[in-house]
This record gives structure tokens, C-alpha cells and sequence, in this order.
């Protein structure tokens, strides 16, 4: 149907812009829209293949036939009617000569791609009995894989491009080390990027002909910290205990803020997580402090730091997750006995997830393999996405180079997604100028081409692909059939809230925050809460900073509140600061929070980000160098109340939505069967059937601090960026949906450059 009545008017779906749907929408789901036939509630559907259409709320109900609606005339005057004693228009179809400046733009498959020519990967020839055994239990390889697991001896890049089955390559190579060329399996070295796919490796290892748990556990496997660390606990145990480690981040952060207050860094204001992070890139890097020239003040203020956190590490003896490395690479160089032990020790060297290899992890394959030389990297240049932990695809592109007269083995054919999906990948990753060239292969034909589509803004974005889900679950589909990938953590807010709205299971990052309990998010909504509540003495410490307000003043309110016996509000203009300029601002402060509470949220916000100096605070954090900036926090606060007639209906919104985090991350433990919500960078290895990618709009994807670099003549941000979407685009199995959003933070939005294709 494209017609209900809301209110007094008839709503005509075409009509409505797009901005205007999501309104709508939630009017459909508080029973606010009727049929103008038949006058019970109807809702509307906003999904992702149709354009939107009103439906009656009881499922049972055939739609009903709507009356021709003749378009309006503006020339015509209005007709009234009498109701109660009131002469009102008599209602009409709105609008119908209405110019719509933002339509509803229906979705679009990709088009362009090659047709799919069916040709088999040619599989290997079986002669050995071994391989025969294995693919009666359902493994079987193709030429080039076997090619990979065959070839033993020698340093082998296996560069294994989207859904190739490396796994499968890396885990029947060592089966085949094991049980056919009888192999010690002590002398094997099975590196994997995450504890949780060394596991898997086991497992599936398991599930091989002949394979013993005693045999597979002989065999060294781990991510590189638990392998080099196991050294180091041996040769000094006491050095390396390990109550000894600094496990948490803010335990770190602890001891920089220590440290920053030697340099009056704002122990708030300056962005300490990205120091630590910094630091860690360094020490990754083998960059010690003695080494590093700073380029610029962060830079410096980031060197101090790291001078002072290696001092009091040293002197309290304790270590870090980075010191595993650094602290087995020093010592395998300072000890060149236990080196020459560990080179004879280890023959085999088997590194997944070679592209995200950083330089401590390199020279210590280097190191030890110097001897034997044999290395089996496998890996994908196209896949790296961990710059900022200190990979870079240049370990891959020089592997030649550094382990010479190293065989390649390409691994082209994909098993996991449609051709659709996979020519659309190797069209938009071709684009990339530092890459070894390969194009994928798709092993079959049996989905979709990927589908573009185009929601108004974030919350519309979330009601589309909740609705899409909904119907694909109706239709048969399981909840783990499903991701929505994003490049940040902070753009799941709307998807969280739509899908923490329905019964569906989801599950989020363990360590994804509430958008909520962001700073800049938290420092905006306690001046609303103060508000709302003007005796709350945390919103009023809360708001104290942001007004360039010592926490000390704190007590000061107090002390007004009592003396003036008045709220934390009015005690504001009794404050003395002895700066006659702040004095008098702060007079004017009780006026403004007070009124914010009869605002609607969303100039509630504009008034804290204005009249009461939110922006300039922001600014002058200076925390403008995080990947999220405060600014854009500021803008995604705004899309996120605009849903929200009053100030205290968002508020209770948000209360309830930090809790529903908590709550899902402990639900999340139970399910078996669940959407999962993630980041792009997260979700490398995994695969699903139908996958959402959030805002393929140029400032998402590519993030805007790569489109920074890329202005300055940087390109490799840029081309990290392009495999980000190369990584999300290929998790998908049949179904992949990218989203165009057409406004994003409140501005018009381009599709992102990636997508000419
Ligand atoms: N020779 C083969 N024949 C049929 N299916 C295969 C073959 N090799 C691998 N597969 C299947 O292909 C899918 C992808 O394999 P896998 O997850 O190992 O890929 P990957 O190379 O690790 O992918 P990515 O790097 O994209 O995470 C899996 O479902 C796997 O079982």
C-alpha cells in the first residue's frame, strides 16, 4: 500500500522524502499510522530490495485497496469540514505537487562484472595414498594447493588470496610433515596471528588421517607472544614472571599519565590510548627510544613518554606484551649459543597471516630460520590491514628479496564466494599500485551481484538492514548467516540500537564500549542531565571541564548550594574564579543548561556545542589526532537524538541502550546462532553468508585521515583502505550489501572512490 493516514493527513509514500522515513516509521511501530481504507494500524517497511510500502500491522490482513488519490492542486482552495466545534481542513493527500529534494533512491546490483565462465580448479593428481585417504574424508586440494603443501624444503611464499583455503593448506602441510615425511614434530614452528586459530589448526589437524593428539601437540603452535615468550620464561624465569606483566591498558596509561604531568599533558585531555599505541608501533618497529627523531610535537610528547615507560618498567622489572618480542629478540642476539640451539632446534617454519606480520616478528623468523631456511609464509598482500601495529605489505612484496631463491605458489581459486562477489573484489582491489598481481577465481555462480543501497543517513541505514535481515530469517535464514562489518567501532550505535529493539540475537565485540560512554558523547549529555536534574553532583562534575572549570570547583558548588540554598545549576553564577571575564560567563550559564531541558535534543546539543562552548572545548582537547575525532562524536551524537522529541526521552534512551550493551556482551557468551556485528579489521578469516558493510562513503571508507595523507601525497593509507573494503567485501559467501549512505554525520555523503569500479 502507499498510502496512511497520520494524524489528520494521508500520507502518500511518494511523497515522502527521505529524511522524513525514519520518522515515519516509528510513528508505524507506535500504532501513529492508519489505513485510510480501513482504518486500522498500519506500519511501514523500509528494506534494502523495495521501495517503502505501508502493510497492516496484523500480518493476516490482505492489504487493502486504495482509492485513486487525486494529485493536488495548490491553486484549489481548501475545503473544511466542522469536528468538536472546530472548522479544520479536511484532510488530504499532502504534497502530491510537492517537490521531493531527497528521494528515496532505490537500491542498484553492481553491474560491469565478467560473465562467469565455469572452469574447475584442476584438482591434484592423487597418486599418493596419503591425499587419496585425505580427500575420502572430504579434503581435497587442488594442483596449486597441493603444490603449497608438497614443497617442504626451501623458504615458499604461498600467497593465498581471499577464501583460497590457506587454512586448509597450512594444515594438512604439517599433517603431510608429520605422518608422511615423518617429520620431529618438535622441530616444526606453526606461527598463527590469534590464539584462537591456533586452536582451530589443532583441531582440524585432529580430524586427518593418522594424526595422534600426542604427535600434534609436539608440534610448536601459537601466536608468535605465547611461542617467544615461552623462550624467554625458560632461559629467565625470573625476569619474565608472570605477575609481572602489565596486562590492562589503563594500567599503562597509569604510568604515561604519571609521566605526562612532568610535561603538563591534560591527564583528560591528551589522547594517552593513542601514546600507548604509538609506542607500541615503535617498539614493534624496533625503534628504540635512543633511535626515534620526532616529527612533530605529538610525536615528542609521545617520545617522553616512551623514555619514561621504558625507565619505569625497568625499575619496577616489569614487561609489557611487546617486551615477549623485543625481549626474545634481544636475547636471541645477545646469546648466539642459545640462538645457534634454537636455529638447530627449529627447522620448519610454517606463519599464517603473513601480511600482518610487523618488523620484531619478521627478524625473528629471519633469525631463526637463517640456517634451515625453511620458511612456508603464507599469506595475502591484499589482505594487510594492521599498519598501525606495524605490518606493512612490504614483508611480503620483498620476501624474495630476503629469503632467496623462495618459490611462489599463487592460490587463485575462491571456495567461499559467488563469482559475483569475487569479480567485484578483483576489480576494486586491481586498483591498488603496490600489490603482486593476482585475480581471484570463484569456484561457483550462486548468488547475487553485490548490492548497493542507498539509506538517507545512519538510522535509516540500521532500520533497512534490520528489516532485510528480518525478512531473510523469515524466509529461512539463520541469525549466523549474518555480519555487519564497519570500519569503527563508534558507527555500530544505530545498528546496535535497531537490533537491540528486535528479538534478534546479536552479538557485539567483547571490548565495544556504549557510543555513550565516549568522552566528548559523555561530557555533551551531562549537561543535559544537569538539566533534567539540577541537584545531580556528578552531571555538574561532569560539565566542569568542558567549562574550563577545575574539578576543585566542585567542592565550591557544593558549598554554594548550601550557602545560596540553590541547585548546582544557579550555584554556577556564584562561583569566583578571579578572571572577571569567566565570572560573568558563568553568570549566563544557569539561564542556558536550564532552558535545555524544554529543547528539543537536537538544539539542546546545538546550544551546548555553541552558546556553552562545547566546540571550542572540543577543539582544544586536542585529541584532533585520534581516528575519531571529537567533532565527528559531536556530529553522530546529533543523528542519534534527532529520533527524540524531548530531552528526556533521549536521555532515558541512552541509559537504557549502555545497559542493553553490557546486557548483550553477557547474552553474547549463550549464543550459538547469532548476527555478528564487528569491524572490518576483525572480521579477517571469518566468513558469512550475507554481509552488510556500513557506509561505503568516502570518509568512512576510506577513513577521512587516510583522504588526509592521500592530499599530502601519501598513498599507502589510501590503498590500506581500499583492502579494508577488499577484506569486508570478501567475507561474504552469497550476499554482499554495501551501503551508500546519502548523508553521514548530518552531510551529504559520497559513495566512496573505491566503488569506481
Ligand atoms: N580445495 C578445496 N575445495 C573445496 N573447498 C575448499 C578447498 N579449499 C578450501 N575450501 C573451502 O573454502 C573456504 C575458504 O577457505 P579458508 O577459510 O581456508 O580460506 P582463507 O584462504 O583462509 O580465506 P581468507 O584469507 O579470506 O580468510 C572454506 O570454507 C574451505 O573449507
Amino acid at each position: 500500500m502507499n498510502q496512511a493516514k497520520s494524524g489528520n493527513e494521508i500520507v502518500h509514500i511518494h511523497t515522502v522524502s527521505a529524511g522524513e522515513l525514519q520518522t515515519l516509521f516509528e510513528k508505524g511501530k507506535r500504532d501513529q499510522l492508519s489505513c485510510i481504507v480501513c482504518q486500522k494500524p498500519v506500519k511501514l517497511f523500509i528494506g534494502i530490495h523495495e521501495t517503502p510500502y505501508f502493510y497492516h500491522s496484523d500480518p493476516s490482513q490482505a492489504p487493502c485497496v486504495m482509492p485513486y488519490s487525486e494529485p493536488m492542486n495548490q491553486d484549489k482552495p481548501l475545503e473544511y469540514m466542522e469536528q468538536n466545534g472546530f472548522k479544520i481542513p479536511k484532510s488530504r493527500t499532502i504534497t502530491e505537487t510537492k517537490t521531493i529534494t531527497e528521494p528515496f533512491l532505490r537500491s542498484r546490483q553492481v553491474t560491469g562484472n565478467p560473465q562467469y565462465s565455469h572452469k574447475t580448479a584442476s584438482l591434484a593428481q592423487l597418486e599418493e595414498p596419503y591425499f587419496q585417504e585425505l580427500s575420502s574424508c572430504g579434503v581435497v586440494l587442488d594442483a596449486e594447493q597441493l603444490k603449497a603443501v608438497k614443497t617442504i624444503e626451501g623458504p615458499i611464499l604461498v600467497l593465498s588470496g581471499a577464501g583460497s583455503g590457506k587454512t586448509r593448506v597450512l594444515t594438512v602441510r604439517t599433517a603431510y610433515m608429520l605422518t608422511v615425511k615423518k617429520i620431529d614434530p618438535r622441530s616444526i614452528m606453526l606461527v598463527t596471528f590469534t590464539a584462537k586459530s591456533a586452536k582451530e589448526m589443532q583441531q582440524r589437524l585432529l580430524s586427518y588421517p593418522n594424526m595422534t593428539p600426542s604427535l600434534v601437540s609436539q608440534v610448536v603452535s601459537g601466536t608468535f607472544h605465547s611461542i617467544f615468550y615461552k623462550i624467554l620464561i625458560f632461559h629467565e624465569p625470573s625476569k619474565w614472571q608472570r605477575d609481572l606483566l602489565l596486562k590492562w591498558e589503563w594500567e599503562k596509561e597509569k604510568i604515561l599519565k604519571q609521566a605526562g604531568r612532568e610535561m603538563e599533558l591534560d591527564d583528560k585531555e591528551f589522547a594517552y590510548d593513542q601514546a600507548l599505541q604509538q609506542i607500541g608501533l615503535w617498539k614493534n618497529s624496533l625503534a628504540f627510544p635512543e633511535d626515534i627523531q620526532p616529527d612533530d610535537e605529538w610525536e615528542k610528547s609521545c617520545l617522553f613518554l616512551y623514555k619514561k615507560y621504558e625507565e619505569y618498567k625497568k625499575q619496577t622489572g616489569k614487561y609489557d606484551f611487546d617486551d615477549m618480542l623485543v625481549g626474545c629478540y634481544v636475547f636471541l642476539k645477545n646469546h648466539p649459543d642459545f640462538l645457534k640451539k634454537y636455529q638447530q632446534r627449529f627447522q620448519y617454519f610454517l606463519v599464517d597471516e603473513f601480511q600482518d606480520i610487523n618488523k620484531v616478528q619478521y627478524e625473528l623468523i629471519k633469525l631463526l630460520s637463517s640456517e634451515s631456511k625453511n620458511v612456508c609464509a603464507v599469506g595475502d598482500d591484499d589482505q594487510s590491514i594492521y599498519s598501525f601495529r606495524g605490518s606493512d605489505p612490504k614483508y611480503i612484496l620483498n620476501f624474495n628479496h630476503d629469503f632467496p631463491r623462495s618459490q611462489v605458489v599463487k592460490l587463485t581459486e575462491n571456495y567461499r564466494s559467488s563469482h559475483q562477489i569475487v569479480a567485484t573484489a578483483n576489480r576494486l582491489i586491481k586498483r591498488n599500485q603496490n600489490r603482486m598481481e593476482k585475480q581471484m577465481r570463484a569456484q561457483h555462480d550462486s548468488g547475487n551481484p553485490p548490492v548497493l543501497f542507498y539509506p538517507y543517513d545512519e538510522e535509516l541505514e540500521a532500520t533497512m538492514i534490520v528489516n532485510d535481515i528480518q525478512e531473510k530469517i523469515a524466509k529461512g535464514a539463520n541469525p549466523g548467516d549474518f555480519a555487519v562489518l564497519y570500519r569503527t567501532h563508534t558507527m555500530s550505535r544505530a545498528i546496535f540500537e535497531r537490533l537491540a529493539a528486535s528479538n534478534l540475537p546479536f552479538v557485539i565485540e567483547k571490548d565495544a564500549d556504549s557510543f555513550y560512554q565516549r568522552r566528548v558523547i559523555r561530557g555533551m549529555l551531562a549537561f543535559m542531565r544537569l538539566s533534567l536534574f539540577p541537584h545531580d553532583s556528578k552531571a555538574a562534575a561532569d560539565v566542569l571541564s568542558s567549562l574550563f572549570l577545575r574539578q576543585s570547583i566542585l567542592q565550591e558548588l557544593k558549598a554554594q548550594t548550601i550557602l545560596q540554598d540553590c541547585d548546582y545549576i544557579d550555584a554556577f553564577a556564584y562561583i569566583k574564579t578571579g578572571h572577571a571575564f569567566q565570572e560573568k560567563k558563568l553568570k549566563t550559564i544557569p539561564g542556558q543548561i536550564r532552558s535545555l531541558k524544554i529543547m528539543s535534543p537536537l538544539v539542546a546539543l546545538e546550544i551546548i556545542e555553541k552558546d556553552l562552548g562545547y566546540q571550542d572545548y572540543v577543539k582544544k582537547r586536542g585529541n584532533e589526532a585520534n581516528l575519531e575525532k571529537g567533532s565527528d562524536d559531536i556530529r553522530d551524537l546529533k543523528v542519534a537524538a534527532n529520533r527524540f522529541p524531548t530531552v528526556a526521552a533521549f536521555l532515558e534512551h541512552v541509559d537504557h541502550m549502555t545497559a542493553m550493551v553490557q546486557e548483550i556482551k553477557q547474552l553474547s557468551k549463550h549464543f550459538k546462532d547469532a548476527i555478528q556485528l564487528t569491524t572490518v579489521h576483525r572480521s579477517k578469516g571469518l566468513e558469512y553468508k550475507t554481509v552488510y558493510v556500513l557506509a561505503a562513503v568516502d570518509g568512512s571508507i576510506p577513513h577521512d585521515f587516510a583522504l588526509e595523507s592521500y592530499r599530502k601525497g601519501e598513498l599507502a593509507p589510501l590503498e590500506e583502505e581500499r583492502r579494508l573494503l577488499y577484506v569486508a567485501a570478501t567475507r561474504a559467501k552469497t550476499d554482499l550489501y554495501l551501503s551508500i549512505l546519502q548523508t553521514r554525520r548530518g552531510r551529504t555523503a559520497h559513495p566512496s572512490r573505491f566503488l569506481k569500479l
